[in-house]
């Protein structure tokens, strides 16, 4: 099992080490913040003018041709590597740089970045993959539309959050990001561009149901056609603070279960306390109501302003502009900023520099230095559990036991019956939990291979899913017992997809990942 080496470090490299983890503000504000700026502004104004143009849907057919080009060249050669997409390591949303990319042919799809077309009666909207949450957010809320499943960091990519998975607040009533598309355009191993739809006369109905979490090992998508729903302009959040797990856990349940409410999240500050949020549409706030722009520069950031609650101890409601609401938090990548910028919530750094906040996750990536990296691979913990909602309470206690980071992130979802790689086929819907755990372990006993391990098993043994994201140390049958096969070799047999495209463990284990 490949892992971090148990090296010994001279008291010279662990100062290093010591210094560029706790001192990375210095690169962090003066270089990655202005080059983040720069990119932004840069992607914003080049989305501004494809759209005014009305450009993007005349130029999709011509990108989808070269795709297609692209992947018969590869089939005309010798077959001897497998297609994976073009998509630089650095760029994606997670810790870890695919190694496989180095020896696959690598298939250009990174121009795949416009909205294409909204349709207001079929209430659907269709995107390329790799157009971002906070590319659509900007797009649809101006236009009072939203689409039912926003997860909320900025960068991630439609073409991600359907061949990775996506999960977010208002997963108790729809699902996964995968259970709001309608449509996949997929260019095959053969280069032939197909449409996979649910519809049982559909027939790629299959491919449809095999596509989420198949991380492009049966093809390539170029287009998704996705549900959208009417927005309104504010989310009212009522905060619920609990001192006790069970009450936590019992009100979150409840919530997840309860018709009314559209957003339902938990943040656990300690194994005892945490805050329940639920949250539904609104149109503007009651005079006298409260109202917290928490997307603007100068707030505190959102999980700090939640653990105030949670001290406070008093239940409390308020009205958040809606974008603010789904990005809420982006600006401090969940907790995960206060590594980068330990000063980053203090009033001061807020109202001089919070505009700039947050550096783009990619080149916080790009420039991780190796000493830093060996630290985060020590002692950071990034992992999402999908967990029944009914053991939930079981996996916190064992999270605590390993791992003792908080905030943990609670977000439960509804998850349907259907073919596919998740093992669901009891026939009914089950409310599962997804439990982040982002940050650093300070147990001594933590060992990265090994303390993964034994919560892979935990989830295996009770019919959860690890988020393929991160880093997972299952060997080959532990992921089969996890996921489901059937229909996913059916399928790579059928399109033929053995010798084009690797298998999925083959793009997620550990030890294709640096
Ligand atoms: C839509 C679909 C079509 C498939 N077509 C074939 C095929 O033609 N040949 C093949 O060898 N494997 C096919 N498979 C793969 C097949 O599901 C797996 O190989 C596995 O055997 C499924 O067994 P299961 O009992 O677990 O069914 P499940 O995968 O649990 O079935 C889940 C759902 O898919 C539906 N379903 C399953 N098989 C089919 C089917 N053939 N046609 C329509 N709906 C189906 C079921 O009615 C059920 O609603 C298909 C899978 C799906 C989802
Ligand atoms: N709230 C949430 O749900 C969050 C989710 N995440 C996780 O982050 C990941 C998303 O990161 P992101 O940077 O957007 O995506 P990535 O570029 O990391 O893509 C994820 C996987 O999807 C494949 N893929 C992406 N686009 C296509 C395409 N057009 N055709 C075929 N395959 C494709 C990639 O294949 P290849 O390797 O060939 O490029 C890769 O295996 C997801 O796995 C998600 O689970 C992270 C943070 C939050
Ligand atoms: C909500 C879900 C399902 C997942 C959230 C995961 C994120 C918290 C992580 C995904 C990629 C991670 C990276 C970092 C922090 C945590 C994530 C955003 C870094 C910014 C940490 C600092 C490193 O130097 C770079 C990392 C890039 C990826």
């Amino acid at each position: 099992m490949s892992g971090p080496d148990p090296v010994e470090l001279s008291r010279w490299e662990r100062f290093l080490e010591y210094f560029l983890f706790h001192f990375r503000w210095v690169v962090v504000i003066p270089i990655v913040l202005p080059l983040s700026i720069g990119y932004e502004v840069f992607t914003n104004f080049r989305n501004f003018i494809v759209f005014t143009a009305q450009s993007a849907p005349k130029a999709h057919d011509r990108k989808v041709a070269l795709i297609k080009n692209q992947v018969k060249a590869w089939a005309a050669g010798d077959r001897t590597s497998k297609m994976c997409t073009a998509r630089s390591g650095w760029n994606t949303m997670s810790f870890r740089v695919p190694l496989y990319k180095d020896s696959m042919t690598k298939i250009r799809t990174d121009m795949l970045i416009d909205i294409l077309e909204i349709d207001p009666i079929a209430m659907t909207v269709r995107v390329e993959p790799m157009v971002t949450m906070g590319q659509l957010t900007r797009f649809l809320i101006p236009l009072g539309y939203t689409l039912p499943i926003v997860p909320e960091l900025d960068d991630l990519t439609v073409g991600g959050m359907i061949n990775g998975c996506g999960v977010e607040s208002s997963g108790r009533k729809y699902g996964l990001f995968q259970h709001i598309c309608q449509s996949y355009e997929i260019v095959t191993a053969h280069g032939e561009l197909i449409v996979a739809t649910k519809d049982k006369e559909n027939e790629h109905q299959a491919l449809f149901f095999g596509i989420p979490w198949s991380h492009g090992t049966l093809g390539l998508l170029v287009a998704a056609t996705i549900r959208i729903i009417p927005a309104k302009p504010y989310v009212r959040l009522t905060y619920y603070p609990c001192q006790s797990k069970a009450k936590l856990l019992d009100r979150l349940e409840n919530a997840a279960k309860s018709a009314d409410n559209e957003f339902v999240e938990g943040l656990q500050f300690t194994h005892d306390t945490g805050v329940v949020m639920t949250g539904f549409f609104a149109d503007s706030p009651p005079v006298n109501a409260s109202v917290n722009n928490i997307g603007r520069w100068y707030k505190p950031w959102f999980f700090e302003h939640v653990r105030s609650i949670c001290t406070a101890n008093q239940e409390i409601v308020e009205y958040i502009p809606l974008r603010d609401y789904y990005h809420r938090h982006s600006r401090s990548i969940f907790w995960e900023i206060k590594d980068l910028v330990p000063f980053g919530n203090h009033p001061l750094f807020r109202y001089t520099l919070g505009w700039a906040m947050p550096p783009k996750i990619s080149l916080l990536k790009r420039t991780t230095p190796k000493s830093v990296r060996n630290i985060y691979n020590r002692r950071h913990v990034l992992q999402d559990m999908l967990i029944p909602f009914d053991k939930a309470s079981e996996a916190i206690d064992l999270f605590h036991e390993e791992v003792e980071i908080y905030p943990l992130w609670l977000c439960p979802f509804n998850l349907p019956s259907s073919p596919g790689l998740i093992r669901q086929r009891t026939g009914t819907n089950i409310i599962y939990v997804d439990i982040g755990v982002y940050g650093s372990c300070e147990l001594e006993k933590y060992h990265p291979v090994d303390t993964t391990r034994k919560l892979e098993s935990f989830v295996r043994s009770v019919k959860g899913v690890q988020m393929l994201y991160a880093d997972t140390y299952m060997t080959l049958p532990e992921f089969w017992e996890m996921f489901d096969g059937t229909l996913y070799d059916w399928l790579r047999v059928k399109y033929g997809c053995k010798d084009a495209f690797p298998n999925v463990y083959e793009k997620i284990n550990r030890a294709v990942r640096y």
